[in-house]
């Protein structure tokens, strides 16, 4: 960035830094204290309580094992082998490491947790949409040799098409394998977007990755859909149909690669055509100033990034481009949330992200909350069934859980929504963030966020 780069001044993000004046005027929090002062506000999400029968079962196996260690190392201690006293003591010290260790792994277990969000009350304490925090959706590819783009553009696609204003949303997908034809198949999706993301919104589509939409089917008269429904969804299809043969098309292009590399369309080589030893680039697909939907609503902003690469350099693949993408959102839109995604994670639940403001904004407990996690499942049906038993199953719905009723689960690396100001240890720069003009757009028209 250059001397046009946005002013920084400190990051106000609603959760970090609520305003006694903006408490919410919901009804329902309009009960007084004790005191006669005002009520402390409602949290935006619970613990949901667990049957206790669910729990006392394992609770009495517990102490029924505790029971028979008890007496194991009693009839250890009180029978020590003459014979071979160290051969004993190794043994014993063995065997106290394995109690102790099981013992460590039990105390989680007595407190599985699941939680229940409130989107009514987020919706309210945040004025409907206005005060949401920002989010920046961090997506990691490797280029289109190693991946389908279809893949990143059905991703990508999902995430603009996400329940969340406009405005406080930005998509930023990490190129490692600098390909131009990744880029053609995003400009190509952002294109696509003017028509996929109102379609979504109007008829409140799920999931909105459109290659997991049509492949589920409609019955139409079982479903009661209006004609009106039934003509765009036939009309949508066509146009998705038709964005895959281009993208099939690009695909079959790109295996042959000319001599003197790339040519963009405006004559110029494109900069990645030496994917180990190229400059950064970042292009600004959607978020042009006057940039719309179909509909002349506001899109949410798309951005490309591929890294700079040197030879010799250590780019420690997804972490890196964790990193970059880091780096870039942070000067161009600061998010106060991230979001990362791999480029074949979609977006299957579109209200996904208020699900997490629900926990990052809680007016309570949003400043202690360091990341929400979304964690992909295999086997899962959408109505949370599985197929198939998987050893995800006791991960996911046990351990996971477990911790949750300590210090919270373990990071599992996609599908994490993180508070940037956790990452950072500290507040985040910020340009301005609530009103007036996008940043991106200043530092896309300052010369610095477009281009390539
Ligand atoms: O140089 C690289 C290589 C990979 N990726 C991206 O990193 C992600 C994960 O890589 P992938 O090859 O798909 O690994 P998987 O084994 O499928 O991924 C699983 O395992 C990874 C750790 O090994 C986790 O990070 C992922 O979230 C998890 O889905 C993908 O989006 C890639 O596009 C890069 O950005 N740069
Ligand atoms: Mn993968």
């Amino acid at each position: 960035m250059d001397e046009h780069s946005p002013e920084i001044v400190p990051v106000n993000s609603p959760a970090l830094d609520p305003d006694p004046d903006q408490e919410p005027q919901s009804s329902e929090s309009g009960e007084e204290g004790d005191r006669g002062g005002p009520r402390p506000p409602e949290s935006l999400s619970d613990k949901l309580p667990l049957p206790p029968a669910d729990l006392n079962l394992y609770g009495a196996a517990v102490a029924l094992r505790l029971l028979l260690l008890a007496a194991f190392f009693r009839y250890r201690v009180a029978h020590p082998a003459r014979g071979a006293p160290w051969l004993w003591l190794a043994a014993l010290a063995c065997e106290l490491c394995l109690a102790l260790a099981w013992l460590l792994a039990q105390l989680p277990k007595l407190s599985p947790t699941s939680r229940e969000t409130h989107l009514d009350r987020l919706a309210s304490r945040y004025d409907k949409d206005a005060r949401l925090g920002s989010v920046d959706v961090l997506v990691t590819a490797a280029g289109a040799g190693a991946e389908p783009p279809l893949a990143a553009a059905n991703t990508v696609l999902s995430v603009l098409a996400a329940d969340y204003p406009a405005r406080r949303l930005a998509c930023y997908v990490s190129d490692d394998g600098a390909d131009l034809l990744l880029f053609e198949a995003l400009f190509d999706a952002a294109g696509f977007a003017r028509r996929w993301v109102p379609f979504c919104r109007r008829h409140a589509v799920e999931p909105r990755a459109p290659e997991l939409y049509f492949a589920r089917g409609v019955d139409y008269l079982r479903d009661k859909a209006a004609p009106s429904f039934v003509k765009e969804r036939r009309a949508m299809k066509r146009a998705y149909e038709e964005l895959k043969v281009r993208m099939n098309c690009l695909a079959a292009k790109a295996r042959k690669v000319p001599e003197d590399g790339w040519v963009m369309s405006d004559g110029t080589p494109w900069p990645g055509n030496n994917t180990r030893d190229h400059p950064a680039m970042i292009q600004v697909l959607l978020g042009h100033p006057g940039d719309q939907d179909a509909e002349g609503n506001e899109l949410p902003r798309l951005l490309y990034v591929s890294r700079e690469k040197k030879p010799g350099f250590q780019h420690h693949t997804k972490a890196g481009a964790l990193n970059a993408l880091l780096r870039v959102s942070a000067l161009l839109t600061n998010g106060s949330y991230v979001l990362n995604l791999d480029h074949d994670h979609c977006v299957a639940n579109s209200g996904v992200l208020r699900e997490a403001m629900c926990f990052l904004m809680d007016p309570e407990s949003g400043n202690r909350t360091c990341y929400v996690q979304f964690p992909l499942r295999m086997g899962v049906n959408d109505d949370g069934g599985e197929t198939r038993a998987t050893r995800d199953s006791v991960f996911f719905d046990i351990g996971m859980k477990c911790l949750d009723g300590i210090q919270g689960p373990v990071y599992v690396g996609s599908g994490c929504c993180i508070n940037r100001k956790a990452l950072y240890g500290f507040d985040p720069a910020s340009t301005e963030d609530d009103d007036g003009e996008a940043p991106v757009q200043r530092s896309s028209r300052a010369g610095g966020g477009s281009g390539s």
